[in-house]
């Protein structure tokens, strides 16, 4: 059986003058997790927020009490050099650091004071970020392969495997964008092969669209505009959690 719905609420949508409140309001609203988009306007055409915004919000929002509870912090790092900030992040509460695999041969450094002319790979920087104390992700642009992912979660050792997959459903930098159901093959592959995986869709996920990413096993859920933008959030959220889990055959 696929594992349980995870709803995880982008907080893209959410008012960035009152951020620490709209994360409270929107786990009482029924999250599980929050999904935290951080862009350093190299890797995607947008910026958002770094490691201190990211430590303010924690102090609104009780950290889990078990991997991937309720609380996670799934910080989807949509930057250039992601080993350079794992030790940051970390710091700030993060609990899921989830680097784009595009991103994944980038340099070695270890902080935003170090060089290093040394790359680094997916296995090595998943071993890092595990290293550190943290819940690794990997995740993929539409126009990026899922054939890239087989070898990084058929790795024998378990520093080296990722706790968790995401298939943007969008080009990423931008909330509010169209679904791409055509990246939903990406996710059947993934079910299929890896029934406890934990599989994140993320952009134009809502009420019209969750039943086809459900239907192609996609368990962790990210909405943005759906959820912030809807008149009744709670039910929005209960609306996805049903549709998950229901195809799981847990309802
Ligand atoms: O990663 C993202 C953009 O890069 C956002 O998380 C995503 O697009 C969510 O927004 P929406 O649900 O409004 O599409």
């Amino acid at each position: 059986m696929a594992p349980p719905a995870i709803i995880a609420p982008s907080i893209l949508s959410a008012d960035f003058a009152q951020l620490g409140q709209d994360c409270a309001r929107t786990m009482e609203q029924g999250a599980d997790w929050l999904h935290v988009d951080i862009m350093d306007g190299h890797f995607v055409p947008n910026i958002t927020f770094g490691a201190p915004v990211v430590a303010k919000i924690r102090s609104h929002v009780d950290k889990p009490t078990v991997a991937h509870g309720r609380g996670t912090f799934d910080c989807h790092m949509m930057i250039a050099e992601p080993k350079k900030w794992v030790k940051e992040f970390k710091k700030a509460g993060c609990d899921l650091y989830c680097f784009h695999y595009e991103a994944a041969f980038s340099t070695a450094a270890e902080s935003p004071e170090e060089t290093s002319d040394k790359k680094t790979s997916p296995k090595e920087l998943i071993r890092y970020i595990h290293d550190n104390g943290l819940l690794a992700g990997i995740a993929i642009k539409p126009d990026t392969s899922v054939d890239v992912l087989w070898d990084i979660l058929d790795a024998t050792d378990p520093k080296e495997k990722p706790d968790m997959v995401l298939v943007m459903t969008v080009h990423p930098g931008f909330g509010g964008q169209k679904f791409m159901a055509s990246e939903l093959p990406k996710v059947q592959a993934l079910r299929a092969k890896y029934p406890e995986l934990n599989i994140e869709v993320d952009g134009g996920l809502g009420p019209g669209t969750i039943d086809q990413a459900a239907d192609a096993g996609a368990n962790v859920i990210v909405a943005g505009s759906a959820v912030f933008g809807a008149k009744d959030p709670s039910e929005v959220i209960s609306l996805l959690r049903k549709s998950v889990d229901s195809r799981a055959g847990r309802l």
